[in-house]
């Protein structure tokens, strides 16, 4: 057996295209805000990455860069301004801000119809009530790219390795809602190695390399990274996996793609909705 590849970045590209003819219907071109705090490298590389790809399907952009020593009173501010400008559809706030930030009381203040990244508290509520809601941009990438090569969820058993508010945790939510079983685990979990073991379907969001090892991981299951480290490493090791297990998403190629692409085809469905 040889694994499926889950090529998250041929599926993007092809989505771009779909993304660009509807775009090209509106009278108004859709604009997302991005705002980067302070000037992490990584950071700004990911937020030009989704600026690079609005430019891509004919969407506008606007970039709020703010210094690192900017205060949440601050940051709300800026939040607040977008909010009320009628000619942006969706915001993202890249993740993580400095310290001195309140991360969360900051992503709670976007409006939710402009939630495009799913970060807010009413976001994740609503989608883990099965609501209208956009999701947060990772995990819905990830169903996307699920959904496309037709990997059955229901009654699957599938363990989630993270639980952070815009990763592990909605990931959770959203397999629960394709009916799939669903076991969390994170860093006070005591038997990893069995929990992996015992898994359909293994998503690492972890952020430590290779933490996952192949060897946990049971025959014919569906392995998906999203970790990222350089040297191309995720977060689960990958040697000898693609001949026994069903399918496998490459890093790259696989979830940081679609993570790009979920964020991009929100925001043209908030303009859609709401504009
Ligand atoms: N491709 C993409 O688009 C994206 C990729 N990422 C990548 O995904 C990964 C996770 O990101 P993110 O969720 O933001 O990371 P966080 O650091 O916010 O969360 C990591 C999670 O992993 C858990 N964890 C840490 N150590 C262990 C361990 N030894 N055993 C089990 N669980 C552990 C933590 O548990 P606890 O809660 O107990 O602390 C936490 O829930 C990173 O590699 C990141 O680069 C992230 C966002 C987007
Ligand atoms: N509010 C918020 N929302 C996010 O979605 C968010 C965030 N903050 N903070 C940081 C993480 C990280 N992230 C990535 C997006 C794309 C790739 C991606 O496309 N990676 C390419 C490789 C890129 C390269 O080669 O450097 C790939 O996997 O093929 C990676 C990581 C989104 N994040």
């Amino acid at each position: 057996m040889s694994a499926l590849i889950l090529d998250g970045k041929t599926l993007a590209k092809q989505r771009e295209q779909m993304l660009k003819q509807r775009v090209d219907k509106l009278e108004l071109k859709p604009v997302l805000a991005t705002i980067l705090v302070g000037d992490d490298p990584a950071s700004a590389t990911y937020v030009q990455m989704k600026v690079n790809a609005c430019g891509r399907v004919g969407m506008g952009s606007r970039s709020v860069t703010l210094p690192e020593t900017t205060s949440t009173e601050e940051l709300l501010a800026t939040i607040s301004e977008l909010n009320n400008d009628p000619q942006v559809c969706g915001i993202l706030l890249q993740h993580p801000v400095p310290a001195q930030i309140d991360e969360r009381a900051c992503f709670d203040a976007i409006s939710i119809r402009k939630d495009v990244d799913g970060v807010t508290t009413q976001g994740f509520g609503r989608m883990a009530m099965g609501e209208q809601a956009f999701g947060s941009a990772t995990p819905a990438g990830i169903m996307t790219l699920l959904d496309h090569y037709g990997i059955e969820l229901a009654g699957k058993h599938a363990v989630v390795v993270g639980r952070s508010p815009i990763l592990g945790k909605p990931m959770a939510a959203m397999l629960l809602n394709a009916n799939c079983t669903v076991t969390v685990c994170h860093s006070r979990t005591a038997d990893l190695a069995d929990q992996i073991g015992r898994a359909d379907i293994v998503v690492g969001a972890v952020g430590k390399p290779e933490l996952i090892r192949a060897a946990w991981i049971k025959d014919g299951a569906v392995v998906v990274d999203a970790g990222y480290h350089p040297g191309g490493l995720g977060d689960i090791e990958k040697d000898g996996l693609e001949s026994r297990v069903s399918a496998l998403t490459p890093v790259p190629g696989g979830v940081g793609p679609m993570t790009i692409n979920a964020l991009i085809s929100q925001t043209l469905e908030a303009a859609e909705l709401f504009a």
